[in-house]
C-alpha cells in the first residue's frame, strides 16, 4: 500500500444487498476509507452503515441525502469516489450529478441505456473525471465474457440464458446485453433462420440482442447471479456457465475500480478495461 491519503468513498444504495458488501469490504480496506452512506429506504435511516451491513460500526450514519454526501467528499484532501448500486430509474441521474460535482463515479447499477452511456462519456471527458460503469465486477465473468468472443469466432449460432433472485429490476441482466455487445460486431448475423419460426407464446424465443443473439430472462427465488451462454454446431454444443453463491465475489473488483477511478479522465465501461 502506498503512504499517500485514504480515497474517500461515499456508497450510494449503502442499505443494499450490494451496498452492504461494499461497506464490509471498504471498511477493512487500509487505503480507502468511507465517509459516507446514502439510501432511500426510510427503515435505515439514521443507521450506523457498518451495523447494517452486519460488520463493525463505523461511525457513518445512512441519510438520504446523495449531494450532502458529494460536498463532504470534495472536501476531502484527496478527490472522493461514489460507489453506486442503487436502481436503475435513478443511476443516470446520480452519475451526472457525481461528476458534476468533481466526485468519480464507480457504478454497479445496471440499466442504462447506450445513450445514456454515450451522454455521461461526453460530460465525464468535458469534465475530465473518471468514471467506471461495470455491468459485472467478478473476475469470473470478465473470463466467461473473454472465452465467449474468442468462441464467436468460430460458432455461427449462440443464445444467452440469465438466471437472476426474483427482486430484480430490469431484464435483461446489463451483464447479459454486455456480453452480446462483446460478441457482436464481428461482421456476421449470429442465428441465421433455419426455418420461419412462429411464436406462439409471445416472448418464447426470448429478447434480441445486437447481431441477432438471443437473450432469455429468468426470475426465482433462490437465485442469486447466473448465466450461460449456449453455442452450437452441427453435432456439437458448447456451453460457458457462470454462478454466483455470495456477493463477496464482486467486492475484488469494487476496490479495483475504486483505485483506478482516481486516475482517469473519463469514462470506461467493463470491468475488462482496467484488469
Ligand atoms: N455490477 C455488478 O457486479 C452488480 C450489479 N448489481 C446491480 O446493482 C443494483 C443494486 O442491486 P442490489 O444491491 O441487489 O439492489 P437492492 O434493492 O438490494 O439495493 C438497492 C438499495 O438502494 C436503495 N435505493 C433505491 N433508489 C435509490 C436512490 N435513488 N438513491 C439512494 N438509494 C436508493 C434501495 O432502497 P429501497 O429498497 O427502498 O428501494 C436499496 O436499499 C442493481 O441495478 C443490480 O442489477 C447487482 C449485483 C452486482
Ligand atoms: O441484480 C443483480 O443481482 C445483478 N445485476 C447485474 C446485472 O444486471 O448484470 C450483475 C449481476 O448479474 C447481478
Amino acid at each position: 500500500m502506498s503512504n499517500s491519503n485514504p480515497i474517500p468513498v461515499v456508497v450510494n444504495g449503502a442499505a443494499g444487498k450490494m451496498g452492504r458488501e461494499v461497506i464490509k469490504a471498504v471498511s477493512v480496506a487500509q487505503d480507502i476509507t468511507l465517509i459516507g452512506a446514502i439510501d432511500t429506504n426510510p427503515k435505515y435511516l439514521g443507521q450506523d452503515a457498518g451495523e447494517v451491513a452486519g460488520c463493525e460500526p463505523v461511525e457513518i450514519p445512512i441519510l438520504n441525502d446523495l449531494q450532502a454526501n458529494l460536498v463532504l467528499a470534495t472536501q476531502e484532501k484527496t478527490q472522493g469516489v461514489m460507489v453506486d448500486f442503487t436502481h436503475p430509474d435513478s443511476i443516470y441521474d446520480n452519475i451526472r450529478t457525481a461528476i458534476a460535482y468533481g466526485v468519480r463515479p464507480v457504478v454497479g447499477t445496471t440499466g442504462l441505456s447506450p445513450d445514456q452511456i454515450k451522454d455521461l462519456s461526453e460530460f465525464a471527458e468535458k469534465a475530465s473525471t473518471g468514471c467506471l460503469i461495470i455491468p459485472n465486477f467478478s473476475i469470473g465473468m470478465a473470463l466467461l465474457q473473454q472465452a465467449a468472443v474468442q468462441a464467436s469466432q468460430y460458432f455461427d449460432h449462440v443464445e444467452i440464458i440469465e438466471l437472476h433472485h426474483n427482486q430484480k429490476a430490469d431484464a435483461p441482466s446489463g451483464t447479459a446485453i454486455q456480453t452480446a455487445q462483446r460478441m457482436a460486431g464481428a461482421g456476421k448475423t449470429y442465428n441465421p433462420a433455419m426455418v420461419e419460426e412462429t411464436e406462439k407464446l409471445k416472448g418464447a424465443r426470448g429478447s434480441i440482442a445486437e447481431d441477432n443473439i438471443r437473450i432469455h430472462s429468468v426470475r426465482l427465488p433462490g437465485l442469486i447471479a447466473h448465466q450461460e451462454v449456449i453455442f452450437g454446431a452441427p453435432g456439437q454444443i458448447y456451453t460457458l456457465r457462470h454462478d454466483t453463491s455470495d456477493r463477496s465475489c464482486y467486492m475484488p473488483g469494487v476496490l479495483l475500480a475504486i483505485r483506478k477511478v482516481t486516475q482517469l479522465k473519463g469514462l470506461l465501461y467493463g470491468l475488462e478495461k482496467i484488469l
